[in-house]
């Protein structure tokens, strides 16, 4: 980038030191001037950069931010003031920790007020430029989610950015269940919106997804019973502002859950696009899903800890305690479709810019589908047995409890899902391979866990099985879990069978047909940043510099 790229460089005033400030198409930077520096008796010119498509505002100079200093710098913000009287402040994106945001704030100083003007003008017409930002969104918020804070953590946390950003809102705080997924599905006009935000947790998500994804549709002719129909992609983004129990959407797409993070994601309109499973019952549709489909210890998990609602986030702790130690496993044939690319356990995780995501699977183009109609079975795999999980993970489904999540490998937009089995194991073996989805060791590799990468599964489940381990050891052991368990384990026949929780919520049928729907919703989110992002390019090339000088870059 040379010089000449520049749109404004002027000589204005930072924290009371004069500074060099430039701005081109991609980069507002500033370091102090030579005069300041010999002033100081500062070695090195410190750059500082942000990336403009990274700026979540500017404006004239917010009077509070003054307030914020030490007395003897208000003294000298004081004199800065009088002589510099026309500031603005730019708001922009700054990394604190591992993957989470905050909104900072920069201000310049200047004598002149039509240059402070000028430099406000400037700015806000390349974020203009910057299309792909919402200015309009509709936000939905649960305020029973999670620790109930969801309409505490809006107003006080998302709103304040939103303001600062320009960003229009139509705020819905929903009434009850399903309130979100019918004003979407009905009622919703959303062709006066960029963007639907969801408050809450993974099951008001799916609330969302579920009413764009019907409404969608339903708009194209779309029939969603037919399994094998190709539904349309949603127009509308989702936004996530993470209120929840679990918030693993929002934690395996952003790498953290911070609703501060979240907002800044939106503001500056970011795009992952996501797959999504859709669910069947025969031919009848059932549900979709983005993060788990788990039959088994997942959906024994999440049917015991419905009736502890009330206990928050920690009722899935005591709902997993009390179904490990009831350890129960399930006969059932699940019968899949591989992909004819990646290897969940080939160490390749999703990132931000994901090489393995960029391409999207069409159904008219897709190798599996070509071979699936030359030879109808060829492709496809049955698997038989007792399992203790069926699991499939169509994204890594990291969360807090687990930070690398079911399946650390698996891709946001890939066009497939990670089938993990578990079979019938020991106690012990069982709390092994959970307990190594909280460490650095490998919960694929026991002999008794096989992982498939899949674009479609069916399962069906034996009729009649369901049975505790120790049942039917030889010689049944009395351990010391079962009466503590009793009560809980003596299923009637309804539930001989385990049930499927969906992405938070328990299907009506444990027999399913799922089929991969490539890269139907977009999230406002990047993926998983790598690290620490760089700058698109050098900010020394902004400046014609000095030989003989030394200059440290943020
Ligand atoms: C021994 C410690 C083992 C920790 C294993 C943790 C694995 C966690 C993987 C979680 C995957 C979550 C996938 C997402 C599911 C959500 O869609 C869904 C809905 O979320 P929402 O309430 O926010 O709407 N959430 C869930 O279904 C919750 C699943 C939580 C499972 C927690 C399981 C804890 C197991 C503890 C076993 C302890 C054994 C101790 C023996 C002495
Ligand atoms: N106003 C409401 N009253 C009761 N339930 C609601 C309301 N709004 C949404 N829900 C439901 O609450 C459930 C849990 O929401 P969620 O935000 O995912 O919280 P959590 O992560 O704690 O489960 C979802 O199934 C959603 O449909
Ligand atoms: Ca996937």
């Amino acid at each position: 980038m040379e010089t000449q790229d520049r749109l404004l460089f002027s000589k204005l005033f930072h924290k009371h030191r004069q500074v060099e400030v430039t701005l081109n198409r991609s980069v507002l930077a500033w370091k102090e001037t030579e005069k300041s520096r010999k002033r100081n008796r500062a070695e090195t010119a410190h750059i500082h950069a942000l990336q403009v498509c990274e700026i979540v505002a500017v404006h004239t100079k917010d009077d509070d931010q003054d307030n914020k200093e030490t007395r003897r710098s208000r003294a000298e913000a004081k004199q800065t003031s009088q002589l510099y009287p026309h500031a603005f402040t730019v708001s922009y994106v700054r990394r604190t920790r591992l993957h989470q945001w905050c909104c900072s704030e920069v201000m310049f100083h200047s004598a002149n007020q039509a240059l402070s003007e000028q430099w406000i003008t400037v700015i806000n017409e390349q974020l203009a430029l910057l299309t792909h930002r919402p200015k309009s969104l509709l936000v939905y918020i649960n305020p029973y989610g999670g620790k109930r804070r969801g309409k505490r953590i809006y107003e006080q946390k998302v709103a304040p950015l939103f303001g600062r950003a320009c960003i229009s809102t139509d705020v819905i705080v929903t009434e009850r269940a399903n309130h979100a997924r019918d004003h979407l599905k009905t009622e919703a006009n959303l062709d006066t919106y960029d963007g639907v935000v969801c408050v809450g947790g993974d099951g008001m998500f799916s609330e969302i997804l579920h009413g764009l994804i019907s409404r969608t549709q339903t708009d194209n002719g779309v029939d969603p019973n037919q399994p094998d129909a190709e539904l349309v992609p949603c127009s509308v983004h989702i936004g996530i502002i993470p209120a929840g129990s679990t918030d693993c959407i929002c934690f395996a797409t952003v790498g953290t859950n911070d609703p501060v993070t979240s907002a800044l994601h939106i503001i500056v309109g970011d795009s992952q696009p996501m797959d999504v499973c859709s669910v069947h019952h025969n031919d009848s549709f059932l549900r979709y899903s983005v993060s788990l489909l788990g039959y088994g210890f997942y959906g024994d998990v999440l049917k015991d800890s419905e009736r502890k609602r009330w206990m928050g986030p920690a009722r899935y702790d005591l709902s997993g305690v009390k179904t490990f130690l009831s350890h129960n496993y399930y006969e059932g044939s699940i019968s899949f479709l591989p992909a004819d690319m990646g290897d969940p356990r080939d160490k390749l995780q999703c990132r931000s810019g994901c090489s393995v995501c960029q391409h999207k699977p069409s159904s008219k183009d897709t190798q599996w589908e070509k071979k699936e109609k030359s030879d109808k079975v060829g492709g496809w795999r049955t698997i038989r047995g007792k399992f203790i999980a069926i699991n499939a993970a169509s994204m890594s489904c990291a969360c807090p409890r687990s930070p690398k999540g079911l399946s650390p490998s698996a891709h946001l937009a890939d066009g497939t899902t990670d089938l993990i089995l578990v079979r019938k194991c020991s106690r012990l073996d069982f709390l092994t391979h959970l307990l190594r989805h909280t460490n650095k060791e490998d919960q694929f590799d026991h002999s008794f866990v096989e992982v498939h990468r899949v674009r479609r599964f069916n399962f069906q489940p034996q009729q009649n099985e369901m049975h505790s381990l120790e049942d039917l050891t030889e010689t049944p052991k009395k351990t010391g879990f079962r009466p503590i368990c009793s009560a809980q384990t003596n299923y009637n026949s309804q539930d001989s069978h385990s049930s499927w929780n969906c992405d938070g919520e328990i299907l009506p049928h444990a027999a399913i047909r799922v089929s991969v729907q490539p890269q139907l919703i977009r999230l406002f989110a990047r993926g998983i940043e790598e690290q620490q992002q760089c700058l698109l390019e050098d900010p020394c090339t902004l400046w014609a510099l000095e030989p003989n000088t030394h200059y440290s870059v943020d």
